[in-house]
């Protein structure tokens, strides 16, 4: 009797600590589901959280160090895009300011950078592009960058440059309608810049140089083949004060690699990729360091339009060959 009597208590303890056992496993599943559900798994050794959150700080101190480092990059100007009037306004830079206090009228109301696709037509842009190739096909550079200077007649050839106007093929390369496009082209972008950096247009002067380029990843010969290092147009080329870009052939289609660059002081790049018919302006002060990308494949067509303010450094349009002097071609 007593026998059975301890037996059923040890059972009933057993089934109680079954039960209990239960219980807490219960317990457990539904606080694990709990966890689950509102705060992900819980940790299961002790100071797992800390480490976690360690690893996830390294983890964004990393990604920012590296994404500082060599700088950051926006894109001013997508290929893909069609901008009407895309503007970025800086502080002018002192060197900049100082020189233009003599030029009255002249002086910008801002600096900057302005990027437009509408100023410029398809067939404008094609009629350019056509001129720039018919030309370029008389000469042209051994290593990466042919120029053409429709007002000097510079034309690279091999290592050196030879005058356009001197070449017997060049006669009839040229057609009036060659340089009707382009004066109709240089006016439209002299208009926009005075207007966009509040000038008077009929105060800034075209400038030299003001010619085409043609960009490739063959290797450098010479200097002049170097296009890709940062300058500031200003210090580069003394007359400028306005600097404008129209693109004529298509970043990602024509050629890859030879992108814009401008590098600002906020240790960021603003990126301006080519698109024909784009044209890209901007005040050639210190304010607008850049650069070209060296072009990695195709070929990159451009023509540089560049203004002063400053009279004495103003050139003419260009002229037909037929209609130029023989003095003029000596
Ligand atoms: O072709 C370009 O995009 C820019 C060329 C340039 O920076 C220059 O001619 O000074
Ligand atoms: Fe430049």
């Amino acid at each position: 009797m007593e026998a059975s009597g301890r037996q059923i208590k040890r059972r009933s303890a057993n089934r109680s600590k079954l039960k209990s056992a239960g219980t807490i496993l219960e317990e457990k599943e539904n606080e694990a589901k709990e966890n689950k559900s509102k705060y992900g798994p819980m940790p299961t050794f002790q100071y797992q959280r800390v480490f976690t959150r360690g690893i996830l700080i390294v983890g964004v101190l990393t990604v920012v160090y590296f994404g500082t480092k060599d700088g950051r990059e926006f894109a001013l100007a997508k290929q893909k895009e069609v901008i009407h009037h895309r503007a970025q306004d800086i502080m002018c830079s002192d060197d900049y300011r100082a020189e233009l206090e003599a030029f009255y009228g002249c002086i910008p109301k801002r600096c900057g950078r302005v990027v437009s696709d509408k100023l410029v037509s398809g067939t404008e842009a094609d009629a350019l592009l056509s001129i720039a190739k018919r030309g370029m096909a008389l000469g042209g550079s051994e290593g990466g960058a042919t120029i053409l200077d429709l007002h000097s007649g510079a034309l690279s050839h091999g290592r050196n440059f030879v005058n356009i106007y001197h070449l017997n093929g060049a006669k009839d390369v040229f057609k009036k309608t060659d340089i009707t496009f382009y004066k109709v082209v240089k006016t439209k972008i002299q208009n926009a810049v005075a207007h966009h950096f509040g000038v008077q247009p009929h105060l800034l002067y075209l400038t030299h140089p003001t010619f085409f380029s043609r960009l490739n990843a063959a290797p450098a010969l010479t200097a002049h083949d170097e296009y890709w290092h940062p300058h500031v147009d200003k210090e580069t080329y003394d007359s400028f004060h306005y600097t404008s870009l129209l693109y004529l052939t298509d970043y990602g289609h024509d050629f890859h690699g030879g992108r814009f660059i401008f590098v600002d002081g906020d240790n960021t790049n603003r990126t301006v990729e080519p698109r024909k018919g784009r044209v890209s302006m901007f005040t050639s002060g210190s304010e607008n360091l850049h650069y070209v990308e060296k072009v990695s494949s195709g070929t990159r067509y451009a023509l540089t339009v560049s203004f002063t303010c400053d009279q004495k450094h103003a050139i003419d349009d260009p002229m037909l060959l037929s209609s130029v002097s023989k003095e003029q071609k000596q």
